[in-house]
This record gives structure tokens, C-alpha cells and sequence, in this order.
């Protein structure tokens, strides 16, 4: 069975072989043992409410029960930029005017802003290449939906999050070409690097401290500013579904889109509702139905999440075996929130604003 739980110290080896196996690209997943052990101690002293409450991270595995190892991680960081400094860019607009000459420029200019600080982020999400089939993905996204559901007032009333930005077949960023490598003389992978491991400082140190009028950069590099790494693109879909949208903000080394949304207009949270669970006799769940219900229980420190199928459903009642009911934690006249894993309300909004001289 797949169940979402917190995820445990002895997770590390797991989370470790999964960091290695992501390559560069994802910045809160360094593989590096220390750091993720951090990243664990974290996400724990959250969930047991050792640390306060914008300072939590929360991070969820998915975990194998059969195979006994976890599958995926995905976390929520409850508020971004309160310890150190949270960087983007603003894709703004400079205007040049004269009436005597009748010229009329506009120029798309990126600022160095902080405008995330507090907010809450949807992180760290990443599934073994193994496990990228059936409901996996979407179960270990949308999880995080459930509990910010749950626990709102545990998290800023904006979520967001930074999507992977381009970089070509050879793994190369045009944007940090042409302007991150101009002042940092690193390459992309090893500045992504060190920020994942915690190292910010270099970054107030090192970033250009005047806005950058695009048109400066390469054409290439203009060309990717929101634009996302094609390995990115089903999760950013995905958030779009869930009425996510750019807000004008790229990450500040390789110009990929941040998408936001407020809480209270998630579809996921919005659709989400609480029902009863009756234990008794109920059929395991089916891993090829593709249209399940996401459930998780309502605890904190103990939350769990998995599916079930639509037809345990009966009115207000949700119908479980025994052993769905130990893996969830749950017990006869306990309530559960479900969400439809799949219906979604397509918005079609763009991640780009047209950017153009
Ligand atoms: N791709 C990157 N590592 N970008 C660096 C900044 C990332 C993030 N916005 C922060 O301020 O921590």
C-alpha cells in the first residue's frame, strides 16, 4: 500500500539514494547526507511541535509499505525568508517617452525583490523514477493540499512555488550564462547547490545590486525568463489545475516562473470535505483504479494520507478495512478529509507574461 506520512530519521538512506539519483536542478533536495539528515531533524521537531509555528518545515514521504522504503518526498515550508533572505526577480516595465520624438519604449526590466517573505512553500517535491506511474505523483502532490486544509492557520494565506527553470539538452542555463556566471564566476549547478545547502550569504554578497534591463542579456537568455525545464512542466500543469499562476516573479539564477495561489482558493482545499470512517469489511484498494479518493486523517503529528476507491464512499460514511484503517491511523467515528484524486477545474492561464521590447 502507498501511505504519506511525516517522514522519520531512518528514512535517510532512502532520501539520500533519491537526492543523488535527481541530479542538479532541484535545489531544496541537495544530495548531501548531512544536510538531508537537517532537513529530516527538521521537518520532525515541526511535526512534534518543537519549533514555532513559521519556522516549520514540513516534509511528507511516500512511503512503500510492501516494498518497505520510501518512494518520494514532497514539504511545505510554513514561512519562506524569516531566518535569511528570500530572492526573486520582478519582471517589470521601464518606459521611455518622447512626445518630441514620438518614441514610446518599453523596456521589461528585472528588479531584485523579497516580495515571497512570510509566505508559505510548496518544496522539495520528488518521486523515484521507479514509482512515476499510476497515482503516485498526484497522491504525494496533492497531500500537501489535505493538510493545508486542515491547518490553515498554520500557514501564510499565500502559498507558492518555485518552478525548475530552462536549461538545454547539456543541462545549461542561457539566463545564468548571460547574467549569474557574469558575477558569480560559478556554474549554475554548484550556486544552485549552495543554496540548497543553506550557504544565502554569497548571494547578498555576490548578486548585481541594479536592476537589469532584459534586452541587455543574450537574446536566449530573454527567451527563458518564465519559461520551466520541460521535466517541470506536468507539476506546474498541475498547479495550474489547482488554480495556481505566475505573479511576475522568476528565480533570480535561471529565470524559472514562481506560481502562487491563496489558500482559500486551492480547488483541492476548496473541494476537499470531512466525512465519518466505519471500519469494517471493505476491499483493499485497487492500484489500477485511476479515479480514487485522496483521504488523510486529521491529526498533525501523526497524519497520514492514501486512496481509496470512490465507491467507499456512502453518503457521510467512509467505509475501510481494518489494515487501511491501522497504515491511516484511524479509527471508527474518526473523521477524514477526501478530495477527488483527478477532477480538476481548468484554468487556462499563462505562466508568462509576454515579455517583448
Ligand atoms: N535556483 C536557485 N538556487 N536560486 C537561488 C534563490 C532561490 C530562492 N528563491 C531563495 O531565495 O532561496
Amino acid at each position: 500500500m502507498m501511505i504519506i506520512r511525516p517522514i522519520e530519521t531512518k528514512d535517510l538512506s532512502d532520501l539520500l539514494m533519491m537526492a543523488k539519483n535527481a541530479g542538479s536542478g532541484l535545489t531544496t533536495l541537495p544530495a548531501n547526507e548531512e544536510l538531508l539528515l537537517a532537513k529530516i531533524e527538521s521537518s520532525v521537531n515541526s511535526f512534534n511541535q518543537k519549533t514555532e509555528e513559521s519556522h516549520r518545515f514540513y516534509m511528507f514521504a511516500l512511503e512503500d509499505t510492501t516494498a518497505g522504503r520510501i518512494a518520494g518526498v514532497c514539504g511545505i515550508e510554513a514561512a519562506v525568508g524569516l531566518n535569511d533572505v528570500w530572492y526573486n526577480y520582478r519582471v517589470s516595465t521601464t518606459v521611455n517617452a518622447s512626445s518630441e520624438l514620438g518614441i514610446h519604449k518599453q523596456t521589461p526590466t528585472l528588479y531584485l525583490t523579497n516580495d515571497m517573505t512570510g509566505c508559505s512553500e510548496l518544496c522539495s517535491l520528488f518521486l523515484d523514477a521507479d514509482y512515476r506511474k499510476g497515482n503516485n505523483g498526484r497522491l504525494l502532490s496533492k497531500c500537501r493540499f489535505l493538510f493545508l486544509a486542515q491547518f490553515p492557520h498554520l500557514f501564510h494565506q499565500k502559498v507558492f512555488a518555485e518552478m525548475r527553470g530552462y536549461s538545454n539538452e547539456e543541462g545549461i542555463s542561457p539566463f545564468w550564462e548571460s547574467l549569474g556566471r557574469k558575477f558569480f564566476s560559478l556554474d549554475f549547478t554548484h550556486a544552485d547547490y549552495l543554496t540548497g545547502i543553506g550557504n544565502k550569504s554569497f548571494i547578498a554578497e555576490l548578486m548585481p545590486k541594479y536592476p537589469i534591463y532584459l534586452p541587455f542579456l543574450s537574446e536566449e537568455a530573454q527567451e527563458t525568463v518564465g519559461k520551466t525545464h520541460d521535466n517541470t512542466r506536468p507539476a506546474l500543469a498541475m498547479l495550474k489545475s489547482e488554480g495556481f499562476n505566475f505573479n511576475g516573479l522568476v528565480d533570480i539564477f535561471d529565470a524559472g516562473p514562481l506560481v502562487e495561489a491563496f489558500v482559500g482558493n486551492i480547488r483541492a482545499v476548496r473541494q476537499s470535505r470531512l466525512v465519518t470512517i466505519e471500519v469494517g469489511t471493505a476491499e483493499d484498494f485497487d492500484e489500477n483504479d485511476r479515479d480514487p479518493l485522496i483521504i488523510a486523517n486529521t491529526h498533525y503529528q501523526d497524519s497520514r494520507a492514501g486512496l481509496v476507491s470512490k465507491q467507499a464512499l456512502v453518503g457521510k460514511r467512509l467505509l475501510i478495512n481494518k489494515s487501511q484503517a491501522d497504515s491511516l491511523k484511524l479509527k471508527t467515528g474518526d473523521q477524514v478529509r477526501i478530495l477527488s484524486l483527478r477532477e480538476s477545474t481548468h484554468t487556462k492561464t499563462s505562466t508568462h507574461s509576454k515579455i517583448s521590447n
